[in-house]
């Protein structure tokens, strides 16, 4: 079945990357029905992220576009439709955070606030048992930033920290939820900057935000959410 209510942005630079409109699905929302007790929030949401594709949600506040996150991410169970990592039924097999077959910056990363930065992405990156805190560090280019405490840095430094740490299990999939809200400007363009780095490296990602120009800066294709459902939608990206 198809995805509706997506449009295709379509490819308008080079890129050194593969054409994600020709890479497999990794990711396949087929009527995702969500509700937590008896409301419904999301209903008949399709689309589809595929290998190295940025997919963007955007919409107003309220719109769902959370709830459709933390429902792939394995955090909210559906209660109808499927929905697909990899060809696998997410109902179907272990948390795919857990198997690091997907990333995220749902959950605070800044979680020692006294600490520097990489005090604390070394401390996720023990969690983890992982070994690529230098290239999460070198990939949001956090290594300006290391020796910095999190609690006297910028909204912006704390929210490259956030992928960083999603970066960590080297996860198929980020999945980035508002990642400019309340950043001023230039430190928005940095993290945007991030996102689109972390694309050319050929991850997916699926990318939230109420800011619709800056999904649709960073997204090769884009769907919005209006009252929970996917409705019509769609950007240009720019050259990179
Ligand atoms: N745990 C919950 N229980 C009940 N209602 C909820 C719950 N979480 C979210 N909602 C409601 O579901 C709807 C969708 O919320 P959601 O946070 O997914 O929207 P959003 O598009 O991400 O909004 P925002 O842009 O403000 O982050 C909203 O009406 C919200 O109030």
């Amino acid at each position: 079945m198809t995805p509706h209510a997506v449009v295709d942005v379509a490819a308008t630079a080079a890129r050194s990357r593969p054409d994600p409109r020709e890479t497999a699905v990794l990711l396949s929302c087929q009527g995702m029905r969500v509700s937590v007790d008896g409301t419904v929030l999301v209903d008949d949401v399709w689309f589809e992220v595929r290998a190295g594709e940025i997919f963007g949600l955007t919409g107003a506040e309220g719109s769902g576009k959370s709830t459709v996150l933390h429902a792939v991410c394995g955090l909210l169970p559906t209660d109808a439709g499927m929905v697909l990592l990899d060809g696998h039924r997410l109902d179907s097999v272990m948390s795919p955070v857990r198997t690091g077959l997907v990333g995220h910056t749902l959950q605070e990363a800044a979680v020692l606030p006294c600490a520097t930065v990489l005090e604390n992405l070394e401390f996720w990156a023990r969690i983890h048992g992982s070994e690529l805190a230098g290239e999460a560090l070198a990939v949001t280019g956090l290594i300006d930033n290391a020796d910095a405490p999190v609690d006297r840095a910028p909204l912006g430094v704390r929210r490259a920290l956030g992928l960083a740490v999603a970066l960590l299990a080297d996860p198929r999939l980020l999945v980035v939820d508002e990642l400019t809200a309340g950043v001023d400007r230039p430190d928005a363009e940095r993290l945007l900057g991030i996102v689109r780095r972390i694309g050319a490296q050929g991850r997916s990602v699926l990318y939230a935000g109420r800011a619709a120009e800056d999904v649709r800066a960073v997204c090769d294709r884009v769907g919005v959410l209006d009252h929970g459902r996917l409705a019509a939608g769609g950007a240009r990206r720019p050259a990179a």
